[in-house]
């Protein structure tokens, strides 16, 4: 949490005022910002300052790594959060690729579950890197990447936390995420839950011990309508402890993941908040 709060407040004493084109607002920002998350010892990043949807957050990782296209099965599996950037945005709206309501196109998990190939074929990144960890191996390049610069005009958006490469150290599983772009008081809210959950996930399918999470953010960023907000009432309030993140211990592979899953199967204990503030989001 106090790393998350002194980026905020980062932002707001050096950032740069950048303007951004495609969302026609500008943003607060700063470059680099390293960020780590301790699975290891029960550390779970969630905020306290505000009240957090991390249900949300969690499907929305869930959806990556089950492939999900549509804004509709990640309604279904519990976020809305993919409805604007699917559905109200003009430029995707007109883009000969959409294929319709609810169509997100070929970003995150799409990219990653079904990885388009010179010669025509495809991979399964996470499939490769599940099998290798599951057997104690790390070839040193273990990424599992959204990021496919060819398919972007089949996309609504560019993936943002892009690339997620996973190392076996001592029988210990540890996790460099990156992130191109970052909305600090909204998307990095559930990136920190993100990445953690990740992390727990892939050690427990693939039986290894968690490690530690280096999350690398590139641009991060708050939005100048979001910035009154987060200077005058998220960070006038005092921080709370952690609480504590648990999976059920009866998901032990890919496949349980992709099947019969839900949200009832990832609960947080002991979650003290402030109230909560409704950030304006930009599409
Ligand atoms: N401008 C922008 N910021 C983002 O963080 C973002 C995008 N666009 N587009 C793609 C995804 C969608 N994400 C989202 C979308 C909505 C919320 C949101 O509205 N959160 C509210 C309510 C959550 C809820 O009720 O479940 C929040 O208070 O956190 C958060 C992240 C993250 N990403
Ligand atoms: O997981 C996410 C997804 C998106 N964001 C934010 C970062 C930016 O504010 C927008 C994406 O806009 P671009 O113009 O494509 O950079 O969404 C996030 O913080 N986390």
């Amino acid at each position: 949490m106090k790393q998350y709060l002194d980026l905020c407040r980062r932002i707001i004493d050096e950032g740069i005022w950048v303007d951004n084109k495609r969302t026609g607002k500008r943003c607060l920002t700063v470059i680099n910002a390293d960020l780590s998350y301790d699975v290891e010892n029960g550390q779970f990043p969630l905020v306290t300052t505000r009240k957090s949807f991390w249900k949300a957050a969690v499907a929305e990782m869930i959806g990556y790594l089950r492939g999900y296209a549509s804004a509709a099965d990640f309604r279904q599996i519990g976020t809305k959060t993919w409805d604007a950037n699917a559905n109200n945005n003009q430029d995707w709206l007109n883009n000969p690729h959409r294929k319709g309501e609810d169509d997100i196109g070929e970003a995150y998990g799409v990219v990653a579950r079904n990885w388009r190939c010179a010669d025509g074929s495809r991979i399964d990144l996470l499939q490769q890197i599940v099998d290798d960890l599951s057997q104690g191996q790390d070839n040193r390049g273990e990424i599992l990447t959204f990021y496919n610069p060819g398919v972007f005009d089949r996309a609504c958006l560019r993936p943002c936390m892009y690339s997620h490469h996973f190392s076996l150290l001592g029988g210990t599983l540890y996790l460099n995420s990156t992130q191109r772009s970052c909305d600090v008081p909204l998307g990095l809210n559930f990136n920190m839950v993100q990445a953690y959950f990740l992390l727990a996930i892939m050690a427990q399918i693939t039986g290894n011990k968690p490690g530690k999470v280096y999350h690398k953010i590139v641009n991060a960023h708050i939005y100048e309508d979001q910035l009154e907000l987060m200077r005058d009432v998220q960070l006038k309030r005092e921080p709370l402890p952690a609480p504590t993140f648990h999976i059920n211990p009866e998901i032990k592979t890919l496949k349980d993941l992709e099947s019969w899953v839900t949200l009832d199967d990832f609960k947080v204990e002991g979650y003290q908040h402030h109230d909560p503030i409704k950030y304006p989001f930009s599409v």
